[in-house]
């Protein structure tokens, strides 16, 4: 009995004693780069706010300037909001790569896909799949956006005229099934897997989210990540349904679609690559799609006069037409500067990292990160900086009108799609998808504010609201 004890207490004092040696370790390695206390094994977790990682880091930005270390648990990351740091961090991808966040906590969803992978791996997936991202590709779509947008309004909105939803199930569909048609020539429509796909993804994006922000372990025991990889399995069945489909349609020569999946069967990629791509461009592409529309309804609903000058400008576009041309999409300025402000405040994705493989200096400001040391980029903060935004948490499309600022700025570290060559490969989707979606909703609907609602955001992988997004609908008279 006495030597079991002993030897727990002899495997406690030595899993103690190596904590301790570790978190020296990383203290001396950032002892130049400003923070607040940190402890072994729990680093700044003692703190409260500590968890709510969003308002934990900006009283951190406040105290410590732009760049400051935080300690999520033993292993610190540097965070970075210096835009000209950012865009060195951004885009100098032989020094700073996606590291292990990536190769072990992403990839036990995305496997080693367009996200996961780095150097040659990463130019080959990215140049057998851009040329359908780039806008002429996505407005071969077009018609099928209107189509299916307007089939939602009518089957999930309009039963529901004159009173309350939220909207995330609506959002998630129609971002399901224009990416389903976009990607692989499918449609969600009537497909009975379609409710389970969203659910799971987003409850996956959740989790791994979790996991990498608080520096969590994804040991395959722990039963939410024992089901996740369960889950995974499913899709990759899923994927591969889509796949014999198109094999088959092929050997009865149907016509096909010029799509990511013809691309891949084209470019003779394995079965396992197919299954891990189409997850990584699904898990990247919905939940951050689907909710960029909840926020946008949101905003419109608690701005009714921005929603009103949308309307107004949708009007004088199209006239009653519902036929959405290219052209068309240019000329919705407006509404273009409203889906920039939403996603400047809504940073659907609030953080991206990397890592450092050799010791490097930050050129702007001559602080230097050593070899093997996480830096994080926090997106969402970025965008609330009040040295660059005026007023930053004032929701005011009308300042990008006044900035001339594209999807991105990377002067003004505006980067909702990340930047250099690892910038989102579905923004024009995106932006695209969200302006023929809201074209066609502010024809037809009015969305209100609920007095007593309000999101309670959550950041993981991408940023959601855990209640949901609760507006008023109510369809205008013809
Ligand atoms: C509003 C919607 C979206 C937002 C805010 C968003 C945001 C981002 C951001 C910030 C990154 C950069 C990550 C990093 O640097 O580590 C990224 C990368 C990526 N996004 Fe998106 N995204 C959106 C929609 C989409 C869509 C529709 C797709 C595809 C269907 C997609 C696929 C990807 C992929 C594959 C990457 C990795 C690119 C690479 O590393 O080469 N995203 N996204």
């Amino acid at each position: 009995m006495l030597s079991i004890l002993g030897m727990i207490g002899y495997a406690t004092l030595s899993f103690l004693t190596i904590i301790t040696l570790q978190w020296l370790y990383e203290l001396v390695r950032l002892w130049h780069i400003p923070s607040s206390l940190s402890l072994p094994l729990i680093g700044q977790l003692y703190h409260p706010h500590a968890p709510m990682v969003m308002k934990f880091l900006s009283g951190m930005r406040r105290k410590h300037g732009k760049i400051f270390s935080f300690w999520p648990g033993n292993t610190p990351m540097v965070v970075v909001m210096e835009p000209k740091c950012v865009r060195q961090i951004l885009t100098d991808t032989k020094t700073f790569v996606k590291g292990s966040d990536y190769s072990n906590k992403f990839a036990i969803v995305f496997g080693e896909g367009l996200v996961t992978s780095n150097g040659t791996k990463h130019r080959q997936d990215r140049s057998c799949l851009a040329k359908y991202f780039v806008r002429s590709g996505v407005e071969n779509y077009l018609g099928y956006m209107v189509e299916t947008t307007q089939d939602m309004i009518e089957t999930t909105l309009r039963p529901v005229d004159g009173s309350t939803i939220d909207l995330q199930e609506f959002f998630h569909m129609l971002a399901l099934r224009v990416f389903g048609y976009f990607s692989a020539g499918h449609d969600y429509k009537n497909d009975p897997e379609a409710q389970w796909i969203n659910h799971t993804v987003s409850k996956g994006s959740s989790i791994i989210g979790e996991h990498i922000v608080l520096g969590l372990p994804v040991w395959s025991f722990i039963p939410r990540i024992k089901q996740l990889k369960k889950d995974v399995q499913k899709m990759h069945a899923h994927i591969e349904k889509l796949i014999k489909r198109r094999l088959s349609d092929r050997a009865a020569g149907k016509p096909e679609n010029d799509d990511p999946m013809k691309g891949m069967l084209d470019a003779n990629l394995s079965r396992k690559e197919m299954y891990e791509q189409f997850t990584t461009l699904l898990s990247a592409g919905h939940d951050t799609t689907a909710f960029f529309g909840c926020y946008m309804a949101y905003m419109l609903a608690q701005h009714p006069e921005v929603q009103q000058k949308v309307k107004d400008e949708v009007k004088e576009v199209l006239g009653g037409r519902t036929d959405i041309t290219p052209e068309d999409t240019k000329k919705m300025t407006y509404t273009a500067n409203v889906m920039k402000e939403v996603l400047r405040l809504y940073t659907v994705i609030p953080f991206v990292n990397r890592t450092t493989v050799t010791d490097v200096k930050l050129r702007d400001n001559g602080l230097s990160l050593p070899k093997g040391t996480t830096a994080l980029v926090p997106l969402c903060l970025m965008n609330r900086d009040g040295d660059v935004w005026e007023n930053p948490n004032e929701f005011n499309p009308d300042r990008f009108a006044d900035l001339k600022i594209s999807d991105n700025s990377a002067k003004h570290g505006y980067l909702p799609f990340g930047y250099g060559s690892r910038t989102c490969i579905g923004n024009t989707l995106a932006m695209v998808e969200g302006n023929v979606m809201f074209a066609l909703l502010m024809q037809k609907v009015t969305f209100t504010k609920i007095p007593d609602f309000k999101p309670k955001i959550s950041a993981g992988i991408s940023l959601v609201s855990t209640n949901g997004i609760r507006v008023g609908v109510t369809f205008d008279k013809e």
